[in-house]
């Protein structure tokens, strides 16, 4: 790390100048407060050790001026056994740690080595949150259509407050990007946001995930481990899919939004957790709760504001504005079209009806981007079954012979139209496993995007 160290004991300083660079660090050293606080003007540092008590100027102010100039320097604090409470006031000012005076050198090491994890972390933070960008873009979102107006007011009504909110829409209408704007929009806006697919989990493993385990709590538990819910701790957590959790885990939700604590799996202890919760689901839960499947007192608990979402069919008119703004998700350097769609590719789309909303939607435009190398984008541009699915009924048998796949594929495509792009009911009427018709599906669009 490129430190700055700032104590007025001479002999301090020598050892400083010797050690620090065998530790791996580069250290400009400093005989009070005012020489580095000229220091910090003049260069960037990554962590500043300082000695409390200086001439001139005090090492809090010199921690302050540091946070001032660059709030990722991280600062240690050098303190005599007296002023540990000098110190306690050093961290309040954002100081990482202190040391109490004589220390040794591994204590410091030790403790740089800390700071170095922490920054770390900290960039590898930042770089999956640039990455996390890049592939979903800036979450915004998007639509003018009175339904989608109307969720607008409801995120704006509801983010601001803690209460617990229930997304409710078919796969693909952007629940989750709902949740992200509720959580946006939120007091918590700075702390994580946590999102979890229910539906996802191994049954073995969702309460573990949720609350964390303790070491040897089960086989396999080699390690503590800090569940979800603390990860979200202050911020927001995104349980998506709650229909799919099973209902030993749905009584211990319940516990968990009654009483806002924890308890980790092979722990007895209770832990306090301050996390906002924001379900969604494409199942229709009251239907749940008659056939059993949903307890009732946890839909209650969830359901106190809803927030339903149009499916794409019901907002055609949305579409330009979200194909626009999904080319340029797949095209974030590309030079902007003119007419990013001709009147036929929107005609088409418009007349499509969209069982996987709007995901389906950004798979075509993904596909559509892959084919058309200048702008607009045309009806020859969409994807093969795509353009099929336009010739309705009789039109059919002018396409000619169609292969097995085809038809098979046309088959599932039917039925999720049918059942409004739910793929259980879908997969129950084929009479398949949910797993085979994923496999399909994602062969399918595996062909489409190499044709
Ligand atoms: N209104 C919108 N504006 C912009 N992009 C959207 C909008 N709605 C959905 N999307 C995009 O569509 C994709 C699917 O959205 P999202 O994952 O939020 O849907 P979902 O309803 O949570 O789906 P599922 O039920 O399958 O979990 C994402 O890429 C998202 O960015």
């Amino acid at each position: 790390m490129t430190m700055l160290f700032a104590d007025d004991e001479r002999s301090l300083q020598e050892i400083m100048k010797l050690e620090l660079p065998l530790m791996g660090h580069r250290v400009t050293v400093c005989p009070d407060g005012l020489t580095a606080a000229a220091a910090l003007e003049k260069d960037n540092f990554d962590c500043i050790l300082v000695d409390l008590d200086m001439p001139g100027m005090s090492g809090i102010d010199v921690i302050a001026k540091a946070k001032q100039l660059c709030p990722s320097t991280e600062a240690i604090v050098l303190t005599g056994k007296g002023t540990v409470d000098t110190a306690i006031a050093a961290l309040r000012h954002g100081a990482f740690d202190y040391l109490t005076k004589p220390c040794t050198m591994v204590e410091l090491e030790a403790l740089l080595k800390r700071v170095q994890d922490k920054r770390e972390l900290t960039n590898k933070y930042y770089a999956l949150v640039h990455r996390l960008k890049n592939i979903e873009g800036t979450p915004k979102l998007i639509g003018d259509t009175p339904g989608m107006k109307q969720v607008q007011t409801m995120i704006a009504k509801v983010a601001p407050t803690d209460s617990t909110v229930l997304i409710l829409g078919e796969t693909g209408t952007g629940k989750e990007l709902v949740a992200r704007a509720v959580h946006e929009n939120s007091t918590r806006a700075g702390k994580p946001f946590v999102a979890v697919n229910c539906g996802a989990l191994p049954e073995t493993l969702i309460e573990s995930e949720l609350f964390g385990h303790a070491k040897g709590s089960f086989t396999g538990a080699d390690d503590h481990r800090t569940g979800l819910f603390e990860v979200a701790t202050g911020g927001t957590i995104f349980l998506d899919e709650i229909g799919e959790l099973p209902k030993s885990m749905q009584a211990k939700l319940l516990r968990v939004l009654e009483s806002r604590e924890i308890r980790r799996v092979g722990e007895n202890k209770t832990v306090m957790v301050d996390v906002r919760v924001v379900c969604a689901t494409h199942r229709n839960l009251e239907e749940m709760v008659a056939e059993e499947e949903f307890r009732e007192d946890l839909m209650y608990r969830i359901n106190t504001f809803e927030i339903h979402l149009p499916s794409l069919r019901e907002r055609i008119d949305d579409i330009p504005q979200l194909a626009g703004h999904l080319l340029r998700r797949f095209r974030p350097s590309g030079k902007a079209f003119d007419h990013e769609l001709t009147d036929g590719a929107v005609q088409a789309l418009k007349a499509h009806v969209w069982p996987g909303n709007v995901r389906e939607l950004a798979n075509v435009i993904e596909h559509a981007t892959i084919l058309c190398d200048a702008g607009p984008i045309d009806t020859e541009h969409l994807p093969q079954h795509f353009n099929r699915r336009q010739l309705s009924g009789g039109a059919k048998s002018q396409l000619g012979p169609m292969t097995l796949r085809e038809l098979e594929m046309e088959a599932i495509h039917q039925s999720l139209d049918r059942h409004a792009g739910n793929k259980p009911k879908a997969a129950e009427e084929l009479g398949i496993s949910l797993k085979t018709l994923y496999n399909k599906l994602n062969q399918s669009s595996g062909l489409e995007k190499s044709a």
